[in-house]
């Protein structure tokens, strides 16, 4: 084949493309109209039952045409999945006109790079506006900055598939004045980065944050005793592998492109499916639609008696109220005490909810909500 033939392939690939694009975009413009009707009809965003229909018929479709179902399916629960969560943000827009203003002044953990960078970015990309990005250097900074009102949003990693939940921004929730009023979640793909032409071999010392560094601590005892040093974020921890020979950082692939770094090895994560949860702050709550599925979570601390987290617990049962996570944590100060961070699959708009957390208040010594929003985990249908 010669080069001639290649580049008219790859012209007629480039068209194709093309093509799609337009089609995903005109898609997305007639679920929009969609969504007006569901508006107008108070019906849940959500139709799994018409997802479903939907995968099946093109899954048959697309095998008549010499398509594997896999690739069908795995395609097709994207574009759906950003057909959901783009038709919930629109009508959370809607819904809270004065809040979500045409500028975003966002807050989060690092530079250039960091992980919260590219959270941030995917929850903002289904939020038109201006985005104001706000680098900072620990947590604290982070709410402080929401607090005091200099930004209008807070990313905070909260829990990650690999190395749990993230004690430090619970502990942070105990006392900010802040309400969480959003989620996302962002795959991470830890890579070792280094200046150009590094062996492994080579590397005497890596740079992380200390996350990174537990979500990857069986690679990095692989490897002996090479020298660690923790950073405050994957953006500073890629400058300094960037300023050092011989040295090494863990970030995405992307950040170290950025920053001039080449990847030494790739998938370094303890679990293969390595996922990090954040949440968005605000100073104000949200309303959040009835329409869409929605997480409520709070802090709450039971009585010092034989089976009071037992008996709060069941106020959520009683209720038939999911409860999704549940986390305890000490009271800095008061050795011995805990408090628990509770996450509901509820909406506090809805009565039945509201009752609920009013006897909770019975069996706890306080109960503090911290938010009611949007829950992005969405669950695919299941049709392979
Ligand atoms: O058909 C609908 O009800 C839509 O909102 C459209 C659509 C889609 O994009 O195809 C999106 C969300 C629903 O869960 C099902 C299908």
């Amino acid at each position: 084949m010669t080069q001639d033939t290649l580049d008219a392939l790859r012209h007629d690939i480039n068209e194709i493309d093309s093509e799609l694009l337009i089609l995903l975009a005109k898609r997305r413009r007639i679920s929009h109209g969609v969504l007006e009707y569901k508006i107008a009809n108070n019906k849940p965003i959500r139709d799994e039952a018409r997802e479903q229909a939907l995968l099946e018929k093109l899954i048959r479709y697309g095998k008549s045409l010499g398509l594997d179902a896999f690739y069908i399916n795995s395609v097709f629960q994207t574009i759906l999945e950003d057909s959901v969560l783009n038709q919930q943000a629109m009508l959370q827009k809607n819904l809270n006109p004065d809040a979500v203003g045409d500028t975003h002044r966002v807050a989060y953990l690092g530079g250039q790079g960091s992980y919260s960078q590219l959270a941030c970015h995917k929850y903002f990309s289904r939020r038109p506006g201006k985005l104001v990005e706000m680098g900072c250097q620990s947590f604290d900074q982070i709410t402080e900055q929401v607090e005091k009102g200099q930004a209008d949003f807070g990313i905070l990693p909260i829990e990650n598939t690999s190395s749990g939940s993230i004690n430090e921004v619970f502990d942070l929730l105990q006392h900010a004045q802040v309400s969480i009023v959003g989620e996302v979640t962002h795959t991470v793909e830890h890579c070792l980065l280094a200046l150009p032409d590094t062996e492994l071999q080579a590397i005497e010392k890596i740079y992380a944050h200390p996350q990174p560094f537990a979500q990857c601590s069986r690679f990095i005892q692989g490897l002996g005793d090479i020298q660690h040093e923790t950073c405050d974020s994957t953006s500073s921890a890629l400058k300094h592998a960037a300023e050092h020979p011989n040295s090494a950082a863990i970030g995405s692939a992307q950040a170290g492109k950025n920053m001039g770094l080449e990847v030494v090895k790739a998938g370094l994560a303890n679990q293969t499916e390595n996922h990090s949860r954040f949440i968005v702050v605000a100073r104000k709550a949200l309303q959040v639609s009835t329409q869409i599925p929605t997480k409520t979570s709070l802090i709450m601390a039971t009585k010092q008696h034989v089976g009071s987290l037992a008996d709060a617990l069941m106020v959520f049962k009683q209720h038939n109220i999911n409860m999704v996570k549940l986390e305890s944590r000490p009271v800095p100060g008061n050795p011995w005490e805990e408090v628990f961070y509770v996450d509901l699959l509820a909406n506090i708009a809805d009565s039945q909810v509201q009752v609920a957390l009013e006897e909770l208040k019975d069996h706890t010594q306080f109960v503090r909500l911290l938010g009611c929003y949007q829950s992005e985990s969405l669950q695919a249908v299941d049709v392979l």
